[in-house]
């Protein structure tokens, strides 16, 4: 579980938010919606202590991560995935390589272990036999499920996704739910989603936070969004564009 505790964080005078509190479980996928510029990659940012805030705690596991030495911090992180907005994959690199880089770089395995794990990553992402394709050959979906593969590698308990549907048809957006939804189920990772896609939200979340207003200013169930009246949430979701009340 990561527990979120009275966190407040600006920057120099820019007030970013103050005093978020709210436990993400183990297993559940939470997405965090707002705003342009309200502080939502910030904030995943405090998971993982790659920022730290002006005052709060992200406790995982009982510790608080602000206050780790450098190997737990570096173990703590290593529980991270991340999906990076616009997938980051290396170019020069093809996709078993792209998919194989963090096994070669922070893990043990031999040659045959490692292509036996990023052959099944393959597989698990809909992606059989493309390990010899380069980045460029690849659609942005296809870029995007290489990239999720390659978050996944090394087996974390917490997945991180930047905007994962951005720039994604409608249809390929929701083969990228569906996998987002398997990787939760089959891998039980506890998933982190930040994102402006309502449409993907409500499919894919157990919970949602919503940062407004320098806070976080509303968080529940999607059933609850869906009941709830709450005129600054609707107006948000509304502009969202999509209507979730039909
Ligand atoms: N490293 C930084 N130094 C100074 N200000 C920062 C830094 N990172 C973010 N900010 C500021 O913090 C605020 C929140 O930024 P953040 O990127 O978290 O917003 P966001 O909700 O993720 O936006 P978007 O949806 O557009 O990606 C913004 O005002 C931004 O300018």
């Amino acid at each position: 579980m990561i527990e979120i505790r009275n966190l407040t964080k600006s920057f120099g005078s820019n007030l970013v938010w103050k005093d978020v509190s709210f436990n993400i479980e183990d297993g559940e996928t939470v997405a965090i919606i707002g705003r342009s510029g309200c502080g939502k990659s910030v904030l995943v940012k405090h998971f993982n202590a790659l920022m730290y805030p002006d005052s709060g705690e992200v406790i995982i596991d009982g510790n608080n991560v602000f206050e780790l030495e450098y190997v737990d911090l570096r173990k703590m992180r290593q529980r991270f995935g991340v999906l990076f907005q616009g997938s980051a994959l290396f170019d020069s690199l093809n996709t078993f390589e792209n998919i194989a880089f963090p096994l070669r770089y922070f893990s043990d395995f031999d040659e045959n272990e490692i292509k036996k794990k990023v052959e099944d990553a393959l597989d698990m992402v809909n992606l059989t036999g493309t390990g010899d394709q380069s980045p460029a050959e690849l659609s942005g979906g296809m870029r995007r499920r290489v990239a999720l593969a390659r978050a996944t590698i090394l087996q974390p308990d917490f997945l991180i996704y930047d905007e994962p549907t951005s720039g994604l048809d409608p249809q390929t957006s929701e083969e990228i739910n569906q996998l987002i939804i398997s990787m939760a189920d089959n891998l039980n990772i506890t998933s982190i989603v930040v994102t402006h896609d309502i449409h993907s939200v409500l499919k894919i979340a157990d919970r949602i936070a919503y940062l407004e207003e320098q806070s976080l200013y509303w968080h529940g169930t999607v059933e609850e969004l869906r009941k709830s009246e709450d005129r600054i949430l609707m107006d948000f979701i509304t502009a969202s564009e999509y209507q979730i009340r039909s």
